[in-house]
């Protein structure tokens, strides 16, 4: 789940794009990138690593314009090398650099296809890149650089590309482009801004980054539609597709997004709150009579849910685990062993808040089982007279395709298992997950603003179709086991 940004202002924006890749480092920490245009230059700077790794002054000095993109990546396609670190940039037509937040679904036809038909050139692995050609070579079919004709582009490539997918653009001459898949799969949002009485514009995956830039959330860009800002900051948009089932991520509100960001017009923050509501009233029901001393979230992601459960049970809430605030998120490192380690390093329980009590441990969701696994334990080691789980999430038993790293069904605890034998590999004593219906209705929130969610991780149902040998296919590509023996490019792409 990538971070993305997009900016055409009065003054350089390097800066700005720097400060809202910040905010949206919690969508990926392996590899950021900016790319400005200025002048008849394009200028991308990128590299494996956190945000602040990737930047110094020097790199931020040489990044000058009015006009750019930036992007924060966690990988769900090729390597994590730093050669597929984004912004990608194609020189033809214009000059063009593309950021992508999603998965595409047909990379290995499309690739064939702008090999073999387009001729073009990738040199990667990674999905991004073979859009961005079919972007590329949709406006080079156009004939001419105008707002039409890019707009035009996008109608192509969303004909041709099947998958999730948000992107932002920045191409040379003619000004800022973006475009989301045809069921809103991926988010991006628009914001806007005035100085002097000229308007200047920002897009993003999440709205926090417009906040902290000062831009005001407009509205979220729809299904299917392409827009375009111009360099004189004029934004021109179209529906570039015929309007399908919007079905944006359900697992955005239940993890990937940070709580103070709004998502199509929910807050995530009240999302989850509902979600601990409607799982507090669950717990209820099994259990009037429950004996729960104490509701512990385990850090971050689940403490919304976790302070509502608390409320409906009338029972204490309490943070048990330290996080230590220098470790990033698990589930996003890309091998399982770095992500187990990870957990240990960074969450240490207060033991006071164990000693002979019953505790209900709370996640937002449970996925692997890495974390809950390991969380269980260290709640016995500290003293817990028994330990319960709650997930805020249903049981995740299929596999992810639209943005998010889990191809591989067998790699996921609740694949093929019964809700108790999931309860005995945890090792707790009480194991209760959310339903389906229950997490939909809380993210629609009371307004029932959206009808529809790619809940394909849940119930196994994918809005795009898939082909029948797609999930042998990404498993053979992207298991655990498949990272853990394929090379990773170790050639430098910065400058
Ligand atoms: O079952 P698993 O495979 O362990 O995955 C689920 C866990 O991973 C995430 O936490 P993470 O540490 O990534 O981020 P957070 O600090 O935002 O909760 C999520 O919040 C769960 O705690
Ligand atoms: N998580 C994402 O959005 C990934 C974007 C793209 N598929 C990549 O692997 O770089
Ligand atoms: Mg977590």
């Amino acid at each position: 789940m990538c971070g993305i940004i997009g900016i055409v202002g009065h003054n350089d924006v390097a800066a700005q794009l720097y400060d809202g890749l910040t905010v949206l480092q919690h969508r990926g920490q392996d590899a950021a990138g900016i790319a400005t245009a200025h002048g008849t230059k394009l200028r991308v700077h990128k590299g494996n690593g956190l945000v602040s790794d990737v930047f110094d002054e020097h790199a931020m000095q040489v990044l000058q314009g009015h006009l750019g993109i930036g992007h924060c990546r966690y990988p769900t396609a090729g390597s994590e090398g730093n050669d597929e670190a984004q912004p990608f940039y194609v020189n033809s037509p214009f000059g063009i650099v593309l950021a992508h937040n999603g998965n595409l679904i047909n990379t290995e036809a499309l690739q064939r296809e702008v090999f073999e038909q387009d001729r073009r050139n990738v040199s990667t692995e990674s999905d991004s890149e073979v859009l961005l050609n079919v972007f590329a070579h949709e406006l080079d079919e156009q004939g001419s650089l105008s707002v039409d004709a890019t707009l035009n582009a996008i109608e192509g490539t969303h004909r041709r590309c099947v998958g999730g997918y948000a992107v932002v653009a920045a191409v040379l001459g003619l000004g800022l482009v973006a475009f989301r898949d045809p069921n809103g799969i991926r988010p991006l949002v628009i914001g806007k801004r005035s100085s002097d009485g000229r308007d200047e514009y920002a897009v993003a995956s999440e709205s926090v980054a417009l906040d902290l830039l000062g831009y005001e959330r407009v509205r979220d860009v729809r299904p299917g539609e392409g827009l375009v800002v111009t360099t004189e900051g004029v934004l021109h948009t179209r529906q570039c597709v015929e309007p399908r089932t919007h079905t944006p991520c359900i697992f955005e509100y239940v993890y990937f997004a940070r709580p103070d960001s709004m998502m199509d017009d929910v807050s995530v923050h009240k999302a989850r709150m509902r979600m601990g509501q409607t799982l507090g009233e669950k717990i209820q029901r099994l259990r009037p009579d429950h004996d729960i001393d104490v509701v512990i979230p385990i850090p971050d992601t689940s403490r919304d849910s976790a302070l509502e459960i608390a409320n409906v049970l009338g029972v204490k809430y309490r943070e048990g685990f330290i996080k230590n605030r220098y470790v990033g998120r698990t589930f996003i490192m890309p091998g399982q062993g770095q992500r187990a380690k990870s957990v240990r390093r960074k969450l240490n329980p207060i033991p006071l808040e164990f000693r002979n009590r019953v505790v209900l441990l709370v996640d937002d969701s449970i996925v692997r089982g890495t974390t809950s696994k390991q969380i269980v334990q260290m709640a016995r080691d500290a003293g817990a007279r028994k330990v319960y789980l709650a997930s805020a999430a249903p049981p995740v038993r299929h596999p992810n395709i639209y943005g998010i790293d889990m191809p591989t069904a067998e790699e996921l605890v609740a694949h093929q298992r019964s809700e108790d034998e999931i309860q005995q590999l945890l090792g707790c004593d009480w194991l209760i997950y959310q339903d389906l219906e229950d997490l939909e209705r809380a993210v629609a929130g009371p307004k029932a603003r959206l009808t529809h969610f790619d809940s394909s991780c849940f119930n196994g149902n994918y809005v795009t179709g898939t082909e029948a040998d797609y999930f042998e296919r990404i498993k053979h590509l992207r298991s655990d086991e498949a990272k853990t023996t394929r090379r990773v490019p170790v050639a430098a792409t910065r400058g």
